[in-house]
């Protein structure tokens, strides 16, 4: 959508300020055009006038030498005349500048022009579309006259000054709209009465009762600007393709992780690590926490310090812990079905104690799985504050009635601490990697994980120590009563597979059913 935005605004803009440009010239070219139209027809009817007026004044009614003299002489000076003749007042030609003249019909009512002697009319030789031509008349007081018949088309120049772009139509018709000629400026170019006009102009004469109307038919203007259009456009496609381009990286630099993490979740490339959880007063398997992983489509792993804090910040979070949940109940269903006494744990953040969508997703997730409700342990982190306590409360204990325990994570390291313990009601905590890497180098941290072993004890808690890498801390934990450990001294976070097979390995059914049978 955005994309076609980008690419088609620009090219609607261009075709616009292109219109604007051609209209802005064609407007004022078809005024002027027309201005110099008119100008012309005035040049040519008043030479026929002054030739009129002038066998007129000279009283030029019988067909004597000398008159026929004069009307010669006349002729020369209206050349774009057809004939100049003398007529009786019944209307028969005396005498004509061609001879034999021909019979005219009339077209319109006659008009009066500026000179009071003088009218003009339209008239055509009686055929179907012969031309049509004016005729000015002398007109003396016993009904003869001296006739000037001029074709329409003669007062219509074929060459203009200022020429305009386009082709162009124009035409000549009397002031009360009756037309008399209409020529096309270039032979290229067609018209019929239903083909749009695109611009006009009209002119009215101050000294005759004629009018020239000046118009571009949309095929000559399109004929005209195709060039300027199709190169015009096709230079705002490059650019618009261009302009696409670059918002699309730009959005692409800016967009780039978040899309990738968004493809990520829709091709199902989140995926669970399981860390074992051991009890080390006995060696056995109590259950494991599922840590995310990015498994990339070449296969290549990454860890949540590549994701996790953008995930949080872009809420994508929420799709993937949804995405580690099922991963989950898909690896785990099959071994942990038999073994109820195997935990799974899942990290949320504080956003999820934020609302009770959780509770829908964990029900939506777990409602008919072999995995039991009991066997899901949530963990909520005190590094990160908790928007609203009273919130978290209650969506811990739907979490609790649904029948999973909560743990309180990397407990000593953030915001709640004691507070936390007291008023979320969480059923275990986990003592962070920090205060188990400090057993037997720093007696304050110790002192630290004795007082939290006391307190688990004192609120009936479980404890699980986190980060356990070394035997001197197992040791040391031992000793002071904490049951529960992970670290890379038992195992690191593994693939669903090998934990799978690690927990069967350590749970056998066969076993255990012998030593229930036993007891
Ligand atoms: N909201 C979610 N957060 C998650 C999820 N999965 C992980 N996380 C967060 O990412 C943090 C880093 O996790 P990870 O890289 O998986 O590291 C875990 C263990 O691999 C590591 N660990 C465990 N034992 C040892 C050890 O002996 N030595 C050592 N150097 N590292 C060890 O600790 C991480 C587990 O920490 P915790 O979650 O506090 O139990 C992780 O801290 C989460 O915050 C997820 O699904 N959702």
């Amino acid at each position: 959508m955005a994309a076609a935005v980008i690419s088609v605004v620009p090219l609607i803009g261009l075709n616009a300020l292109l219109w604007l440009h051609i209209k802005a010239n064609e407007d004022r070219q078809v005024e002027d055009a027309a201005e110099a139209i008119m100008s012309q027809v005035h040049g040519r009817l008043d030479s026929a006038m002054t030739a009129l007026i002038s066998l007129g004044v000279k009283d030029v009614r019988s067909c004597s030498q000398e008159n026929r003299d004069h009307i010669s002489q006349a002729a020369a000076r209206a050349p774009f005349s057809q004939e100049i003749a003398i007529v009786d007042p019944e209307g028969e030609v005396r005498c004509s500048s061609v001879g034999r003249s021909r019979v005219l019909r009339e077209i319109s009512p006659q008009h009066d022009t500026l000179h009071p002697k003088v009218t003009m009319d339209v008239v055509d030789h009686g055929g179907d579309n012969g031309p049509t031509h004016i005729r000015l008349a002398w007109n003396y007081a016993d009904g003869s006259s001296i006739r000037v018949v001029i074709p329409g088309s003669e007062l219509i120049p074929p060459i203009i000054v200022g020429k305009l772009q386009s082709g162009f139509l124009t035409q000549l018709m009397l002031a009360d709209g009756t037309l008399i000629a209409g020529r096309l400026s270039s032979q290229d170019i067609s018209i019929s009465e239903s083909t749009p006009r695109v611009f006009e102009a009209s002119r009215g004469s101050e000294r005759y009762p004629l009018a020239i109307k000046i118009s571009i038919p949309s095929t000559a203007l399109l004929r005209t600007y195709q060039e300027l259009f199709i190169y015009g456009n096709a230079g705002g496609a490059v650019m618009a393709l261009f302009a696409v381009l670059l918002a699309w990286g730009v959005s692409r630099r800016i967009e780039g992780p978040e899309r990738e993490i968004a493809e990520g979740i829709r091709k199902g490339q989140f995926i669970a690590y399981y860390q074992p959880v051991i009890d080390i007063s006995n060696g056995n398997l109590l259950g494991c926490e599922a840590l995310v992983r990015w498994r990339k489509a070449d296969g290549t792993i990454i860890s949540p310090a590549g994701f996790i804090a953008l995930a949080e910040k872009s809420g994508q979070i929420y799709d993937i812990t949804r995405s580690v949940m099922k991963r989950g109940r898909e690896d785990l269903e099959r071994v942990y079905e038999g073994r109820p006494e195997l935990k799974l744990s899942f990290n949320l953040i504080a956003g999820h104690f934020a609302s009770f969508d959780v509770i829908n997703d964990v029900s939506t997730v777990f409602a008919d799985s072999r995995i039991r409700m009991n066997q899901l342990v949530f963990e909520v982190t005190e590094r990160e504050e908790l928007p609203n306590i009273a919130r978290a409360r209650v969506v811990i204990a739907r979490l609790q009635e649904l029948g999973a325990q909560v743990a309180l994570d990397d407990v000593g390291t953030g915001h709640g601490g004691l507070s936390y313990l007291l008023k979320l009601g969480v059923d275990q905590m986990k003592i962070d990697k920090m205060f188990v890497d400090a057993i037997g180098t720093d007696r304050y941290s110790t002192a630290i994980i004795d007082s939290l072993v006391r307190l688990a004890s004192e609120m009936s808690m479980d404890l699980v120590a986190e980060g356990v890498e070394t035997q001197e801390q197992v040791e040391y934990l031992r000793a002071k009563g904490v049951r529960a450990a992970q670290g890379y001294i038992f195992a690191p976070p593994l693939p669903a597979k090998a934990y799978a097979a690690l927990a069967e390995a350590m749970c056998p059914l066969k076993q255990r059913g012998q030593a229930s049978d036993a007891a």
